[in-house]
């Protein structure tokens, strides 16, 4: 059987006579996380909503062979009238599954999401955000999903629970072999998280660079990400993006000490382009 497969082909976007996205392309396997970063405004979350079906498709070709893909959003939209646990097995209701059993399942993975009992049976309004982040992310795994889209789901937290809420998303990602297209603004998490990164400009949103990340997601500690994420910024092409200065020339910019541990990456840039990407 083939390896279920996302295939973004030269999408484009415009809201009202705005183009916001501009030829799109990209691809993303099971099991492999692919970051998407860029400044604001970029058209992130429009191309995340274009390969959710949230919004319609303009321009463009976009195929999926993923049969179950799940969003998080930046806000854990969780129904304030059910608790914590009804938000949980929601899905597997809508699926039919007896109470008792989904009811069992939604435990399993909550507890293992760091929830207690007593938190399964409060509602939204009664938990912390990250409280609720957590219940968000049980919700959206609990049915199994094998593309797993994410709007910043993360970003209000704090750095210690953002950190726990990724290894325990990585955790679960590495074992059911989930594909993942994850939005950040954050270099760092990106770098931390991700096989490969596309890297977006804005006015209209494009793919400006791709890089490809070799050490195993497993074996990345503080020191590999710092490092790693410090020759990214030394790009031309992503301080541009990001609207950063020019970096006065000193080491990092010397031919040679560059992307040790990555490199450009075009294999799925499209084929037509004549540009970097
Ligand atoms: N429904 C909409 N109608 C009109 N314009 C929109 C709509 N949604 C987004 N835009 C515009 O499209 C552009 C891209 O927005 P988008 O939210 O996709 O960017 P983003 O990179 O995700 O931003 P951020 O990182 O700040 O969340 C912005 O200029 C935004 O104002």
């Amino acid at each position: 059987m083939n390896t279920p497969r996302l295939t973004v082909s030269h999408l484009e976007h415009s809201f009202v006579r705005t183009q916001v996205l501009a030829d799109i392309s990209f691809s993303l396997e099971a099991g492999e996380v692919c970051a998407l970063v860029g400044p604001s405004g970029c058209g992130k979350s429009t191309l995340l909503h274009l390969c959710n079906g949230l919004l319609n498709l303009q321009d463009g070709d976009l195929a999926s062979d993923f049969t179950n893909p799940a969003t998080l959003f930046q806000q854990p939209r969780l129904l304030p009238w059910k608790t914590a646990l009804d938000n949980i097995a929601l899905s597997l209701k809508a699926r039919g599954m007896p109470h008792a059993q989904r009811h069992a399942q939604a435990v399993e993975l909550a507890v293992r999401l760091g929830l207690t009992r007593e938190d399964l049976d409060k509602f939204p309004r009664q938990l912390s955000g990250g409280m609720q982040s957590r219940v968000a992310l049980a919700r959206a795994l609990l049915p199994q999903p094998d593309l797993l889209l994410l709007d910043e789901p993360f970003s209000a937290l704090d750095i210690g629970l953002k950190t726990e809420l990724y290894a325990l998303l990585q955790a679960l990602q590495a074992e059911r072999g989930i594909a993942v297209l994850m939005i950040t603004h954050d270099l760092m998490e990106a770098v931390l998280l991700s096989d490969r990164i596309l890297l977006m400009a804005a006015e209209p949103g494009r793919i400006v660079g791709r890089f490809a990340l070799h050490q195993a997601r497993a074996h990345r500690d503080d020191a590999w990400v710092y490092q790693t994420t410090a020759q990214l910024l030394q790009q031309p092409v992503v301080r541009e993006s990001f609207g950063l200065p020019t970096p006065r020339a000193h080491a990092e910019t010397r031919p040679g000490t560059r992307l040790s541990a990555l490199t450009e990456d075009n294999t799925d840039a499209p084929k037509r382009s004549p540009s970097r990407c």
